[in-house]
């Protein structure tokens, strides 16, 4: 288990591209934590910059209070488990696992039982004297995940590891890393830009956007109370509205006017005049057949998807050009009008508009 501290962290690639700005994040020993973002937003570099494979322009790397900004890739305690194509197709799953441990010259007793350890851990053991060809995707997925953890560092960093498997199988090999890594307690710095593998996996989230952190939280916080229209929007779905404040109501409710209807919104941010990004989830809305006082508007269906257990639905609100979307549990018919309310803590309010 280690402790890592990234402070101030930038660089600058040598055409002038500033991809990483002034990263601050304080990861605790034993946390799985992920850089979740779009394309291009920096997360590899990071990563990269954690392991030391690229150097940064400015600011501090510590592990467990060790400067090691200047340290080489192979005397931090950090090992990377990649995508399964990673792994030598030349040499056996046995092989694989050894080549960290050999290249650092660890002896041949401590070799054999950290050769033994980690295909237990992985439950490869039958399959060890096998080409990675003559494996899985997930079997191939676990000898990447075997020969990081033979390294037995603090910290093991993933890069996309699961963006080669298909969607069943990326479920469940999400549940097994997370498992040894409760088991072994390494710290887990975890690159995706899928959402669910995000919220499914993380102690905490880093949300990055073009070089710079956006929000730092728990998959619940980063969900419940996005704090920025760009993190709403990238996870999961939300309506956004442009609000005005309108009253103070006290204790943390404020009205708000917006192009949908006037609603009642709580949250704990001191608003001052002007307009502010407001949002609201899929799954917030009460759908009733007629308008109540609060909180509600009326809105025509214009579409919808059926999931199975869900159906998204697509609504047109009266006197609005624009949609939102909501989940219901069973399909409305078209054309039908409804009535929605959504409650005044389902609200999230963002930055103000510019
Ligand atoms: N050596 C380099 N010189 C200049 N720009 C670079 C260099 N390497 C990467 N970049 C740019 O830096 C940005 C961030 O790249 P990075 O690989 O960190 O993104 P990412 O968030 O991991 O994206 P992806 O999910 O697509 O892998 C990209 O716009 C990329 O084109």
């Amino acid at each position: 288990m280690a402790h890592l501290q990234l402070d101030r962290v930038s660089k600058t690639f040598a055409n002038g591209f500033r991809v990483l700005d002034d990263i601050s994040i304080d990861v605790a020993p034993g946390e799985f934590l992920t850089l979740l973002g779009p394309s291009g937003c920096g997360k590899t570099t990071l990563l990269k910059a954690i392991a030391g494979f690229h150097a940064i322009s400015s600011g501090a790397l510590r592990i467990n209070g060790e400067d090691v900004t200047r340290v080489e890739p192979e005397r931090r305690d950090t090992a990377m488990c990649f995508q399964s194509y990673a792994l030598f197709p030349h040499m056996t799953v046995s092989e694989n696992i050894l080549f960290g441990p050999r290249q650092n010259r660890v002896s041949k007793a401590d070799c054999a039982d950290r050769l033994a350890t980690a295909l237990r851990q992985v439950d490869l053991g039958a399959h060890a004297e096998k080409l990675p060809s003559a494996l899985s995707g997930g079997q191939q997925q676990r000898v990447a995940l075997a020969r990081a953890m033979a390294m037995r560092p603090g910290i093991i960093l993933f890069d996309e590891p699961l963006s080669n498997l298909d969607a069943k199988l990326r479920e469940q090999v999400r549940f097994e890393i997370r498992a040894l890594q409760a088991e072994l307690g390494f710290t887990a710095i975890y690159v995706t830009h899928d959402q669910a593998e995000a919220l499914a996996m993380s102690d905490r989230i880093v949300v990055m956007n073009k070089g710079r952190i956006e929000q730092i939280g728990t998959p619940e916080d980063i969900y419940d109370r996005p704090a920025s229209r760009f993190v709403a929007d990238f996870i999961g779905a939300a309506n956004i509205l442009k609000a005005e404040v309108q009253e103070d109501l006290g204790s943390g409710l404020w009205r708000m006017r917006t192009d949908v209807a006037a609603f009642e919104i709580r949250t704990d941010k001191k608003l001052s005049r002007g307009s502010y990004y407001i949002c609201w989830r899929p799954e917030d809305a009460e759908v009733q057949e007629a308008a109540s006082a609060n909180n509600s508007f009326l809105a025509k269906v214009t579409a919808q998807a059926f999931q199975g257990n869900l159906t998204d639905v697509i609504l047109t609100p009266t006197g609005s050009t624009g949609t939102c979307r909501i989940q219901v549990r069973r399909p409305l018919p078209l054309g039908t009008q409804v009535a929605i309310t959504i409650p005044p803590e389902r609200f999230s309010v963002l930055e103000a508009v510019q």
